[in-house]
């Protein structure tokens, strides 16, 4: 099955294209290039539709039809620090802010709050449209947030975050542990359930 994602990261990109090795998953910067979209939705949910719709419309434009668009939108909430950064995660330290950048951030402000160690949990909010039509699943990993970035493996805040049940961060377990019970692998589990109805 060919599936467009209608995301831009490429760590993301890497995990989906490994959750589903059955399906032809293509990047939609391969078949239209480069398209910002403004996330500027107040929900998870609302930037993901608004993600997928966006790659659906500019598709339906180019004459594609029956594709299948998938979007993530997703981030790390930390209740000790007023649920930031949340749907910011992103952009935590700035618009164009790197992860290093935002890992520094999330970081300096744990310090600000002397947190060696806190609890903190990823969201994932999988958007899927088919034949016009919009469906929503998500998919959350618990766990804590420490401090400092321990491990190289996975992307974004990985290195700094402890799932419940482990000693070690993601970034040192490395994709092989996270992807059994990861916010993104929960979320498309359901997803997939979607598209086993709906195709
Ligand atoms: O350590 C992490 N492991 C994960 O599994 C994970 N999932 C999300 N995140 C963080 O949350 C932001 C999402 O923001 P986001 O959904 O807007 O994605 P994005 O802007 O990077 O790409 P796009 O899909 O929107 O094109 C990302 O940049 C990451 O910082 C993660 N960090
Ligand atoms: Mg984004």
């Amino acid at each position: 099955m060919k599936i467009v994602l209608a995301s831009g990261n490429k760590g993301k990109i890497k995990e989906f294209e490994k959750l589903m090795p059955n399906d032809e998953v293509v990047a939609f910067k391969e078949i239209l290039g480069d398209i910002e979209i403004i996330e500027d939705k107040d929900s998870f949910k609302g930037n993901a539709i608004k993600k997928a719709q966006t790659i659906y419309d500019e598709l339906e434009k180019k004459g594609y039809k029956d594709i299948i668009v998938i979007s993530d939108d997703s981030g790390i909430t930390v209740p000790a620090l007023n649920n930031e950064p949340g749907i910011y995660s992103a952009r935590y330290a700035g618009v164009n802010a790197s992860d290093k950048d935002n890992n520094s951030k999330l970081i300096e402000n744990l310090n600000k709050k002397n947190i060696e160690k806190t609890s903190a949990f990823y969201t994932a909010c999988i958007a899927i449209i088919y034949q016009n039509e919009v469906y929503t699943v998500h998919g959350w990993m618990h766990g804590n947030v420490i401090n400092k970035e321990l491990g190289q493996d996975g992307f974004g805040y990985d290195p700094m975050f402890i799932a419940n049940g482990f000693e070690k961060t993601l970034g040192e377990l490395g994709y092989e542990a996270k992807k059994d019970f990861s916010h993104r692998t929960k979320a498309l589990n359901l997803a997939k359930k979607v598209l086993d109805v709906i195709l």
